[in-house]
């Protein structure tokens, strides 16, 4: 007859958690239990259960939040197809639907930042020419944040602020219910002159949202606990159409195997550590490289040693005061750009990284690899993100990419 001591060790064993060992006699054993850290937590569902635990009477309005949240159905994902904004690649757009009857923008989906704005109806006419525009007024459903204002500086320098409403927002077949809709009351130059795009949608971590006085969730955030898995995935494509997907992970857009590493979310960027790189297919070393997965920025930064490294592989490649980076012949035959991540090699082609020629028509081209010296952050852009597809999973906080 085993002694309970010697079951516990017993069954702890073959469910592979710690235990230690009882010494001969002693009647007791300690486990090691880690808490989940990736639950996604959900109030009204903790307190439906500690209720139904101790037989206490729960209401239908706690029964209708929890089904609601647990969406009792299958579990819900999204998927919206997303394209190059112009023939450099430069954004992103994707359609998004805002308020009731539904108004549809072409917004900019970015991992770099957590807030999402849009041109309005509160935008200066002479700003909002050409661009898309939400309307609150128009939307039964939405509803003034009353008292709350944003205000947020992009790392181009670029600005816009204003003041919020609550409105459902649809992407890729998937809607939340109360998303914070930052109404755009003023914007700087560049975005005015970016006709192509209305907005953006953060889809950085919640600590980095610039509404005030109390900072508002992400739609991705929001979404999470309805999602089949909280998650999603970008797969941006070169001159083509791609893809952002919520709560799922499509393998066959990848041809590797997805590498996992830790996301740090703590500034509110999608942060993590590449274990070495390479030029040209050259065995990767090992000098890892710390930065952000940022989906809304054009290129690849990193630092000058490296910039460096690569470029002393372009004949023709020299800096361009003018154009604030490296420059080079069209006609160059540009050498890869390798870098190591969650134990895979994600290799960035030659032609990804020729971004475009300087002006129309020149033979002159802009290099999709420059440096991060001045901005103080190693930036993962558009053009590191083309080659992989790339899981940014918020349940595990880690990235997860894979070779296209
Ligand atoms: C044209 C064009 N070319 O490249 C861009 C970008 C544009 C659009 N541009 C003129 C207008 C604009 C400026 C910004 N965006 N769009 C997107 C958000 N921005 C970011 C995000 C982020 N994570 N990090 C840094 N800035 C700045």
């Amino acid at each position: 007859m085993q002694t309970f001591g010697a079951f516990l060790v017993s069954f702890l064993a073959a469910s592979g958690m710690a235990a230690a060992l009882p010494t001969e006699g002693q009647k007791t054993a300690s486990i090691e239990v880690a808490y989940n850290k990736n639950y996604v937590a959900h109030g009204p569902t903790a307190l439906f259960k500690a209720k139904r635990k101790y037989g206490a009477p729960i209401s239908d309005n706690l029964k209708a939040a929890v089904a609601a949240k647990h969406s009792l159905t299958k579990r819900q994902t999204g998927s919206a197809n997303t394209n190059p904004s112009d023939s450099a690649d430069d954004e992103y757009i994707t359609s998004v639907s805002i308020g009731t009857p539904a108004q549809v923008l072409p917004l900019d989906f970015d991992t770099g930042s957590s807030d999402l704005w849009v041109f309005s109806s509160e935008t200066p006419k002479s700003s909002a020419s050409g661009h898309v525009t939400y309307s609150p007024s128009k939307s039964s459903t939405a509803k003034k944040l009353s008292g709350s204002t944003w205000s947020i500086e992009y790392g181009d320098k670029s600005s816009s602020s204003g003041d919020v409403y609550t409105d459902i927002v649809t992407i890729g077949g998937f809607s939340v219910k109360t998303q914070a809709v930052e109404s755009a009351t003023k914007v700087s130059t560049q975005f005015v002159q970016d006709t192509v795009i209305s907005g953006l949608v953060g889809l950085g971590f919640d600590v980095g949202n610039q509404v005030s006085p109390r900072p508002q969730k992400t739609w991705f955030s929001n979404a999470a606990s309805s999602l089949a898995e909280p998650l999603f995935t970008a797969d941006l494509r070169h001159q083509e159409t791609g893809s952002y997907n919520f709560g799922f992970i499509d393998t066959s857009l990848a041809k590797g195997t997805i590498g996992y590493t830790p996301a740090d979310g703590s500034e509110g960027y999608w942060g993590f550590t590449a274990t070495g790189y390479s030029v040209g297919g050259a065995k990767l070393n090992r000098n890892s490289i710390t930065g952000i997965a940022d989906t809304g920025t054009t290129l690849l930064l990193l630092p000058d040693n490296i910039v460096d490294a690569y470029y002393n592989n372009v004949e023709s490649a020299e800096y361009d005061d003018s154009q604030e980076g490296v420059v080079f012949d069209c006609s160059e035959d540009l050498p890869s750009f390798s870098f190591g991540v969650g134990g895979q090699t994600i290799t960035i082609s030659g032609d990804l990284l020729n971004l475009t020629p300087i002006e129309e028509g020149s033979s002159t081209c802009f290099g999709g690899l420059q440096s991060s010296a001045d901005i103080g952050i190693n930036i993962f852009g558009d053009v590191a993100l083309k080659a992989a597809l790339v899981v940014f999973d918020l349940g595990n906080e880690r990235l997860g990419w894979a070779q296209k």
